[in-house]
């Protein structure tokens, strides 16, 4: 048995697919954690050797709780990242089959996948009440578990299968180009060769000085070294304070990176390196396969 990989489950969620690429020939270890806090828990107290969480998406930005866990609550290195192509789902129960979609009283799905689709759901099922809940695979459970409610859930395509549910339309996220950045966390992973690198950081200010956040960007400039992203994290200690989290394009062992840290941490900050990790994008689109889509489109246009 190979070592556990803990993913935000169940089976059928975006972050299982993402595990499943990160983790080849790995299906039997992947284990799935209800919550985003349980999988880094779970790697943090070496429940699991391995996680995979979502990071950041294209439409809706980062995801905090992520973000925060990995800031305040749980010590894991980052060890890949994936960024992998989103396909948001429509499904209902087949016992409500035949039912108009205008009819339908709630919607169910993880809140990122429904700021995804927000425009979709706004025009198709203005009525329906929005039910947040901790992925996109539990919302289809919950459908599947309650057929004799008007309910949607929207998710993987996976996941309509896995439960049981009938798919009414497919591809409903806003815009075209929706991916996902996930990473994975825990033990160092094997990397294909030729992969590209990131690092990400931790860059917390002594104190709010002019130019403070300047300085900083402004020692990795110097040093040749490209910033990917920075997102701030309130402090939660104070009102209008923040930790920045960085991704570079530099291994953290690369001289440039470690002059820039060197000139940053002079200006009294503090830095914590989250480590350097190969950057993978999913480019076998098609390894899932194509839903027929007939049946969907004709139950859209009645
Ligand atoms: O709920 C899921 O399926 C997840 O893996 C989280 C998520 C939700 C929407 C887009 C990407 C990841």
């Amino acid at each position: 048995m190979k070592e556990p990989v803990a993913y935000l489950g169940p089976v059928g969620t975006f972050t299982h697919e993402a595990a499943r690429a990160l983790f080849p020939g790995h299906d039997q270890a992947l284990t799935p954690y209800s919550s985003i806090p349980d999988v880094l828990t779970a790697v943090d107290r070496g429940e699991c050797e391995y996680g995979v969480v979502p990071v950041e998406n294209a439409i809706e930005g980062s995801v905090n709780l992520t973000l925060d866990w990995l800031i305040h609550q749980v010590e894991v290195p980052i060890t890949a990242e994936l960024i992998y192509p989103i396909s948001q789902y429509l499904m209902i129960h087949p016992d409500q089959a035949g039912r108009p979609l205008n009819s339908f009283t709630r919607i169910l799905s993880h809140p990122q996948a429904l700021a995804q689709t927000q425009m979709y759901l706004r025009k198709h099922l203005p009525r329906a009440a929005l039910s947040y809940v901790e992925s996109t695979a539990d919302a289809a459970l919950r459908v599947q578990e309650n057929p004799g409610e008007a309910w949607v859930a929207v998710g993987t395509r996976s996941a309509g299968e896995l439960y049981g549910l009938k798919i009414v339309a497919r591809e409903i996220q806003d815009v075209p180009n929706n991916f996902t950045r996930f990473i994975a966390v825990g033990k160092e992973i094997s990397c294909e060769p030729g992969s590209s690198w990131k690092s990400s950081l931790l860059v917390s200010l002594p104190s709010d000085f002019p130019g403070a956040l300047y300085r900083v960007l402004q020692s990795f400039a110097r040093h040749g070294v490209n910033l990917s992203r920075i997102e701030s994290r309130p402090t939660k200690k104070r009102l209008g304070t923040y930790h920045f989290f960085i991704d570079a394009e530099t291994k953290l062992e690369h001289p440039s990176m470690k002059q820039a840290i060197q000139e940053v941490e002079a200006w009294q900050c503090r830095i914590r390196r989250f480590g350097s990790y190969p950057s993978y994008t999913f480019d076998k689109i098609n390894v899932f396969q194509p839903v027929d889509n007939r049946e969907a489109e004709a139950y859209n246009q009645r």
